[in-house]
């Protein structure tokens, strides 16, 4: 049955969760804290999508109102998010709970070390899985040692015993994962799942998330400052600025035909292993104060083909080409410059590769 629902869902490629115009704030001492800002994306059934921007852009706040675990000082002021066509922001708190962990789960942003000490890896995911699913603790164990197996670590018969500092942060992150899939989502956020992690240990806990993505048909919706990673990963990209969406498209547009200055300027500041002057190579100024953003364009300070217009006008997300928008003013008159810009990009990394 479910199946037969999956498929159609796939012909009919139905989204699976569509999120329009949400604006997130904040009561803070400053005043009040625009997080996120009208922002509108959506995701079907199979694919990865990417949030991309630097610390404060609004990455986990979007994501936390998905889940809707915004803090008590903040609140969803305006939009919807439609989960297989019902909004989310209707729902009471008992229906959301129930949907939370099931339907929609997160991994959590700085969690690795999240893992309660005092309880072994299967205990807690034991928990988890009892407390969404009709299983005995004998089933519920069989269930967690497969989960384990699931996102790759050995021996789980025997590790599912073992406490949290027995593991390596690699396998934490595993097993946060096995207890996120626990309930078997149709959609999992996983907030920067790798940061903590070098980039060996990256490059299998994504190939851990591509097989389950194949193994279930799941969603996944992964958050990072990096490209590089969403380079490897995700089949299309939003990409965050001071609260809003400033570019959007395939992940092969973002990385071929960038258009907005920020999207280039990430581009430029990827770190190449082994090249450490790249650190130096970021976006020049520091990301807006949420509390105070900038007239006009949020990026006009830090963007070098700025003008007056920019620090007058707020952009809207104007469609490029066929999906992939982005939201400049200078998208057209600047075309000259994007080619320029493309040619430093297209000269850097064959300088790179040719270094290497
Ligand atoms: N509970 C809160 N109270 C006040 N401000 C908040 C709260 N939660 C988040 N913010 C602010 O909202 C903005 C966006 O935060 P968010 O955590 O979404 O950024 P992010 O893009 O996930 O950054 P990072 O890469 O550092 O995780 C930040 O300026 C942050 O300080
Ligand atoms: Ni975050």
């Amino acid at each position: 049955m479910i199946l037969v629902t999956k498929e159609s869902n796939r012909l009919m490629t139905e989204k699976i969760l569509e999120v329009d115009n949400l604006t997130t704030s904040f009561d803070t001492e400053e005043g009040t804290v625009r997080a996120v800002n009208n922002i509108s994306f959506s995701i079907e059934e199979g694919e990865t999508m990417g949030i991309v921007g630097e610390s404060g852009s609004g990455k986990s706040v979007t994501a936390l109102s998905v889940m809707r675990l915004i803090e008590s000082n903040g609140s969803i002021e305006n939009g919807t998010i439609h989960y297989r066509g019902s909004n989310l922001l209707e729902k009471t708190e008992s229906e959301i709970q129930s949907i939370r962990g099931s339907e929609i789960s997160m991994v959590f942003q700085d969690t690795l070390d999240s893992l309660n000490p005092v309880y072994t890896i299967g205990t807690q995911i034991n928990r988890v899985i009892r407390k969404h699913r009709d299983m005995d603790n004998k089933e519920a164990r069989e269930e967690t040692i497969r989960l384990l197996e699931q996102v790759g670590i050995p021996n789980a018969e025997e590790r599912i015993d073992d406490y949290p500092h027995q593991f390596s942060g690699g396998m934490r992150q595993r097993a946060l994962i096995a207890m996120a899939i626990s309930c078997n989502p149709s959609v999992l956020i996983a907030d920067e799942p790798t940061t903590a992690l070098d980039v060996t240990i990256e490059a299998q806990i994504f190939e851990v998330l591509d097989k389950i993505q194949h193994e279930t048909g799941m969603s996944i919706i992964v958050i990072t400052h990096d490209l590089g990673v969403v380079a490897g990963v995700c089949d299309f990209v939003n990409v965050m600025y001071g609260g809003e969406i400033v570019e959007k498209s395939k992940t092969d547009d973002i990385f071929g035909d960038p258009q907005h200055p920020y999207t280039r300027g990430l581009l430029r500041s990827i770190p190449r292993i082994g090249k450490e002057e790249d650190r130096l190579r970021g976006i020049e100024g520091n990301v807006p104060n949420p509390a105070a953003l900038p007239s006009g364009c949020t990026f006009h300070p830090r963007c070098p083909h700025a003008t007056d217009e920019c620090r007058q006008h707020d952009p809207s997300l104007q469609e490029v080409k066929r999906n992939h928008r982005a939201a400049c003013i200078h998208i057209d008159g600047y075309k000259s410059l994007h080619k320029e810009d493309k040619e430093i990009i297209i000269n850097d990394r064959k300088k790179g590769e040719s270094d290497d």
